[in-house]
């Protein structure tokens, strides 16, 4: 209806409740017009500059144009407000427009934003038309990280102004997505990533015509490191340079996968819930918005099938058909998954190599789902190894992921073992140096607020493995434990380091910083880092580089490049009994209003000059359990990462501590399977014979093979 309705008294009113028959009140031919938010962000090079109001206020609009942003902006009370003259009306969208970017503490100075305004104040520059800040050409001239440091009331304030800022671009990025420009070549493919690609023309030739697609099912299988991301990749530059923006998404099982394509995760895309017990149908306005989100979308790359288990396959395909509201299979949508069934499987769920004999006794119900899995319509299998470029290491591998591995494969790695003892790198060792001192010696620790003592006294793991004490120093590594901002940079799994921590004025480490009731509490660590590198072509070095940008970082394969700055600020309802004594800390009163500020390289391009420094926030988790709930930052002291985490990437250098257990099937051949060759591996134990073998020993190894040999007639 386009018009507020609450608050005043209507002889009729129609209901329209198919929105897909709406038509927006200001175009009659049904084309959607642009929000001035909309246009402001897509508009010319000339106007960069231009901050958000005074682009409202310099832009052309047609007197239609301001009509219906009256009518959107402005509450209708009567006729003769509806009504007035056409100036009028402008003013009044002006002032509503001027308090939503208030609401929004979006700063709306007047003055148009120019580069030669040298006259200005250094600081004053940074706040005002904070908008054009997102514009990446436009950088403030000066590091704001020396404003972020002196945390008087004065610049707090300033500090606060910035994550507000952040905070609305934080939302923006989560709604329009990661910008993606994946920076592969077509012509690097090899064969069978070719034909791949041929099938892909095809169908986006039929979807161009609005032609049905023959297969809309289709399984990329290949050995690891046989180039099925980088396949992904050109497959989505190729969709985008020929159906447009948003006619793909991609998506993978964790974060630190879907980060490394750039993706989204499944479970936060489909709305599946972060431990999806059960499926849930959307409904009403949820649907409705679900599907708008999505509707160009015309094909779903799956990245990392292998820990999609049967269950969330048919829930995955489930909400593709509520998303496309078709009732085909998947929607209708291009399917593609890429994986490999020899890496990792998933967890508390089946796998899609578990045979119908196995899962007889299982009510029926896992039976149809494996029947969703013969639905494949078509498989590609890629064979040739690009991460490594030495065939031993690439037929070691081979070996691995079937239990094949022989005597000499052992005495070549025992010998392995002598000659990489010292590969650290000098900024790893002196990380480990910097670990042992770390507990010896806290500079800096952060307590979780537990609500009872039972959630006080609770093992780690209970908290989704969160600390209850975090223990910060510089040289720290860090990781995240939660999905904060995929498209970011911030996924579960992400890691960097403590580059250095600033305490609230007159604070020294090794003490904590005192509660002040005025002032609000500060404790500062700037954590920075780049974690887990990969390599696009073998023998070929990542040139260094202090601040890569997004498509040398994409490149380059950078994950987790991330730069934390960490602020704990206490509201004013806080009470210090936490940690003054640490034995009542669980008492419930008290309040932390905890913050982390983080940034990561993606985000430090859109806004900070080489040395500037301007902070997300990060509000504190929540951990529940049966006895207790615990909040505390969602980070976690890092030294190492789980092989989970470590699926999908391309490691320089990997010591590998296995365990004393091969506790899933392919745990060894993922964590070898990481790095380009037998000089790029220590690892810190043993591995019997036996062990390397072990994956024959498995219930599902014959299950495993008869699906690949499936497969392979697929193709
Ligand atoms: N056609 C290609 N030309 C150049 N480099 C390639 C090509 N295909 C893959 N690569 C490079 O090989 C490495 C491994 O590729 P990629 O990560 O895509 O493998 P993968 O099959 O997805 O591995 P995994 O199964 O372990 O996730 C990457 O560094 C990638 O840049």
């Amino acid at each position: 209806m386009g018009y507020k309705h609450y608050s005043c008294t209507r002889d009729f009113i129609v209901i329209n409740l198919n929105q897909f028959s709406w038509v927006p009140l200001n175009e009659p031919d049904g084309k959607k017009k642009k929000t001035v938010f909309e246009t402001y962000i897509n508009k010319d090079k000339e106007l960069k500059h231009y901050c958000l109001l005074s682009f409202w206020k310099e832009s052309e609009l047609t007197e239609q144009d301001v009509d219906v942003l009256h009518a959107v902006f402005v509450p209708w009370k009567d006729n003769d407000h509806l009504n007035i003259d056409r100036n009028e009306k402008r003013s009044a969208v002006s002032e509503v427009f001027f308090e939503i970017c208030c609401i929004l503490n979006i700063n709306v100075d007047t003055n148009v934003y120019s580069d030669s305004d040298s006259s200005s104040d250094e600081s004053d520059n940074n706040e005002k038309d904070v908008l054009s800040n997102y514009n990446p050409s436009r950088e403030p001239k000066n590091s704001t990280l020396d404003v972020l440091i002196d945390f008087t009331y004065g610049n707090l304030s300033k500090l606060m102004m910035n994550i507000i800022t952040f905070k609305n671009y934080m939302t923006y990025k989560k709604c329009t997505g990661p910008e993606i420009n994946f920076d592969v070549d077509l012509d690097n493919l090899n064969e069978q990533q070719m034909s791949v690609i041929n099938c892909l023309t095809d169908q986006v030739h039929c979807v161009k015509n609005n032609f049905p697609l023959q297969q809309n099912y289709i399984l990329v299988q290949g050995g690891a490191g046989t180039g099925k991301s980088y396949l992904l990749m050109c497959m989505y530059n190729f969709i985008i340079s020929h159906l447009g923006t948003g006619s793909v998404i991609i998506l993978s099982h964790t974060g630190v996968a879907a980060q490394n394509v750039s993706g989204y995760t499944i479970n936060s895309v489909l709305h599946l819930g972060r431990n999806y017990k059960s499926f849930v149908s959307l409904t009403g306005d949820d649907l409705i918005q679900f599907q708008n989100k999505w509707r160009l979308v015309k094909f779903v790359f799956i990245d990392e099938y292998s820990f999609i288990g049967c269950r969330h396959l048919a829930w995955i395909e489930n909400r593709l058909r509520q998303m496309a509201d078709s009732n085909s299979l998947f929607g209708g949508y291009g399917v593609y998954f890429f994986g490999d069934c020899n890496q990792l499987s998933p967890i508390g769920d089946s796998p899609w190599f578990i045979s119908m004999e196995n899962c007889m006794s299982d009510n029926g119900s896992l039976s149809r789902v494996l029947l969703l899995v013969r639905h494949i319509q078509a498989t590609h299998i890629l064979t040739q190894s690009h991460r490594s470029s030495n065939i031993d290491f690439v037929s070691f591998l081979g070996r691995i992921a079937v239990g094949e591995c022989t005597k000499s494969d052992l005495n070549c790695l025992n010998d392995l073992k002598k000659r990489n003892i010292n590969m650290l790198s000098h900024k790893e060792r002196k990380s480990f140096a910097n670990a042992l001192t770390l507990y010896g010696n806290p500079v800096a620790f952060v307590k979780a607020q537990n609500n009872c003592e039972a959630a006080f006294k609770g093992s780690d793991e209970n908290a989704d493995g969160l600390n209850n004490t975090l223990y910060l120093s510089i040289g720290a590594k860090v990781m995240l434990r939660r999905n904060f901002n995929v498209s970011l940079g911030l996924s579960n799994g992400s890691i960097g380091y403590v580059k250095r921590i600033i305490y609230y004025s007159g604070q020294q480490p090794p003490s904590v910083p005192a509660f002040d009731a005025v002032k609000p509490e500060c404790l500062v660590a700037e954590v920075c880092g780049r974690c887990l590198q990969k390599r696009r072509n073998p023998g070929n070095p990542i040139p260094k580089s202090e601040v890569p940008d997004t498509q040398r970082e994409r490149r380059q394969g950078h994950f987790g490049l991330l730069n934390v700055n960490v602020s704990l600020a206490r509201s004013s309802r806080a009470e210090c009994s936490r940690d003054l004594n640490p034995r009542h800390n669980y008492g419930g009163k008290c309040v932390y209003n905890f913050l982390l500020l983080i940034y990561t390289r993606r985000v430090y391009n859109h806004f900070v000059s080489e040395n500037g420094v301007i902070d997300v926030p990060f509000k504190s988790v929540m951990a529940s359990w049966m006895k207790g709930t615990t909040r505390c930052m969602p980070f976690v002291l890092s030294w190492a990462c789980t092989i989970h985490k470590s699926q999908s990437l391309t490691l320089s250098k990997l010591n590998l501590d296995i365990g004393n257990k091969e506790f899933t099937l392919g745990l060894l051949y993922v964590a070898i399977s990481r790095v380009s060759d037998y000089k790029n591996l220590m690892l810190l134990r043993n591995i019997s014979l036996d062990r390397w073998n072990c994956v024959k020993k498995s219930k599902y190894y014959f299950s495993r093979l008869k699906f690949l040999d499936w497969l392979e007639t697929l193709t």
